[in-house]
């Protein structure tokens, strides 16, 4: 079976999420062309970055060997449908490639010295073309331009709307804006 195959019969009553999976390898695909880095790992990540996004906790942290990993991210289980997804693709679909692991590991807020793969990934799953919310539009004129600032402007808008629903950002996601927002990018 297909990559893509076992996504689309994974969510199969959740053909948004599908399409947005369609979206972020899309986009992802096209900022790969303006700035380089793998593209079949890429697309790897992309197809596979939110396979569990609709598994109870306990079904996604099943795939998190490391209870210290589980524990560290406590306060935002949104994290576990990420982690799970990267130990998924290394150990049971034996995708061995750290480019592939980091970009779905660290999709949500990205990590301090990350790969161009995991920075494009970010990036366009805030801005793949079927995302309506306040700033995607935005992100995705400047990522054509400045990864980089794409990248910091889009998680100012995820903690601007964290703040407005009362959600405390993770610290990781704080250090991360303040590494890029200080360190020219040297890909
Ligand atoms: N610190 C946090 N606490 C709670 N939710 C967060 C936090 N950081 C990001 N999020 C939310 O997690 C989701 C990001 O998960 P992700 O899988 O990347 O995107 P999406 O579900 O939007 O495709 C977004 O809805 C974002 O607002």
């Amino acid at each position: 079976m297909s990559l893509i195959a076992l996504v689309q019969e994974k969510l199969k009553h959740h053909p948004n999420r599908f399409n947005h999976i369609l979206g972020v390898k899309e986009r992802a695909l096209e900022l790969q062309k303006i700035y380089g880095g793998n593209a079949a790992a890429i697309e790897t990540a992309a197809i596979l970055h939110d396979l569990f996004k609709y598994d109870s906790i306990t079904e996604q942290t099943q795939w998190i060997k490391d209870d210290n990993e589980v524990i560290k991210y406590q306060s935002v289980p949104v994290a576990y449908h990420a982690i799970a997804a990267a130990y998924y693709a290394k150990d049971v679909l034996n995708i061995d490639d750290p480019i592939v692991f980091e970009a779905i590991y660290y999709h949500i807020w990205g990590k301090v010295g990350m790969r161009l793969e995991t920075m494009i990934i970010c990036v366009a799953d805030f801005c793949e073309k079927n995302r309506t919310f306040h700033g995607a539009k935005t992100v995705y004129e400047l990522s054509k331009k400045d990864l980089q600032q794409a990248f910091i402007l889009s998680l100012e808008y995820t903690i601007e709307y964290l703040n407005e629903g009362g959600l405390t950002p993770f610290y990781e996601q704080l250090d991360v804006l303040k590494y890029y927002k200080e360190t020219p990018w040297n890909y």
